[in-house]
């Protein structure tokens, strides 16, 4: 259960020599009803894990990509006790780990205890909080490995190097290198001293190291793997999922493939 089948997943992608993939998917866009499929697909095309965000109205770090996906989420009517709901119904039948994203307000009114073991219950296998600063996460760490979930850490080019070590030895399923200063979204270049950046955080994390924030194109995903564990891709696979271009999202998630390309 939980953090245990997100290592498992991640240990059998980096043991073959390929490079884990992460896509990001607005829960409730295109429809709740369509959740199940649309999973199915990134399983099919190769994905590791799926995550999978909740809508919310104050999406702090989301870029106009995510917003949007989450305005069209709200507009249909999408909840967190609807997404779990919709999880439960088809628990049985999926086997690729899923990790929600959401914001920890939502979890918060949801009641924490109550939160953890409904996701254990609909096979929700771990978190990604954005808001929750390291300094309060003991609001939910004890609860949430009570649950077997795991709490993904995310670190950021800012973080003080102190920091980094800190987050990078804590964090369980695997550690997310955000790699820009900023708001998620595609960016056609990066900064400098990224490569450094996410070949450090190897030396501190336990965990595969993923890189995500502005990763889109099949050469990114190569590149930037080439420097960790994987990548993490949001704003693309949201935009190419909503205009039903899914041959561009199997390429994308078929560049973190590795192992087949060198003989
Ligand atoms: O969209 P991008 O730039 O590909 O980045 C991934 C990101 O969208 C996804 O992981 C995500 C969506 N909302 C977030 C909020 C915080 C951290 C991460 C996220």
């Amino acid at each position: 259960m939980g953090k245990e089948r997100i290592d498992a997943a991640f240990a059998k992608v980096l043991e073959k020599g390929d490079k884990a993939f992460v896509p990001y998917i607005m829960a409730g866009d295109g429809g709740l009803e369509n959740l199940r499929e649309q999973v199915q697909f990134l399983e099919d095309s190769g994905a590791t894990v799926v995550e999978l965000g909740i809508p919310f109205s104050d999406p702090v770090a989301d870029g106009p990509v995510i917003q949007e996906a989450g305005l069209r989420a709200l507009a249909n009517g999408t909840t967190l006790d609807g997404v779990l709901q919709n999880l439960s119904e088809w628990k049985e039948s999926r086997s690729i780990p899923i990790v929600l994203m959401t914001y920890f307000n939502l979890i918060f009114s949801y009641g924490i205890e109550h939160f953890a073991a409904r996701c254990v219950e609909v096979g929700v296998d771990g978190l990604i909080i954005p808001d929750m600063p390291m300094e309060e996460e003991d609001m939910v760490t004890p609860t949430f490995s009570e649950h077997g979930l795991a709490l993904i850490r995310l670190v950021s080019p800012t973080s003080p190097k102190s920091r980094i070590e800190k987050i990078a030895g804590s964090t369980e399923g695997f550690l997310y290198a955000v790699t820009v200063k900023g708001t998620t979204g595609a960016r056609s270049k990066y900064e400098e001293g990224l490569s450094d950046y996410l070949q450090d955080l190897k030396q501190f994390s336990s965990a595969p190291v993923l890189a995500g924030f502005g990763v889109s194109s099949p050469e990114q995903v190569r590149e930037l793997s080439s420097y960790c564990d994987g990548v993490i891709v949001g704003s693309k696979i949201v935009e190419l999922l909503a205009s039903g271009k899914r041959q561009e999202i199997s390429e994308i998630i078929q560049a973190a493939k590795v192992s087949e390309t060198i003989i």
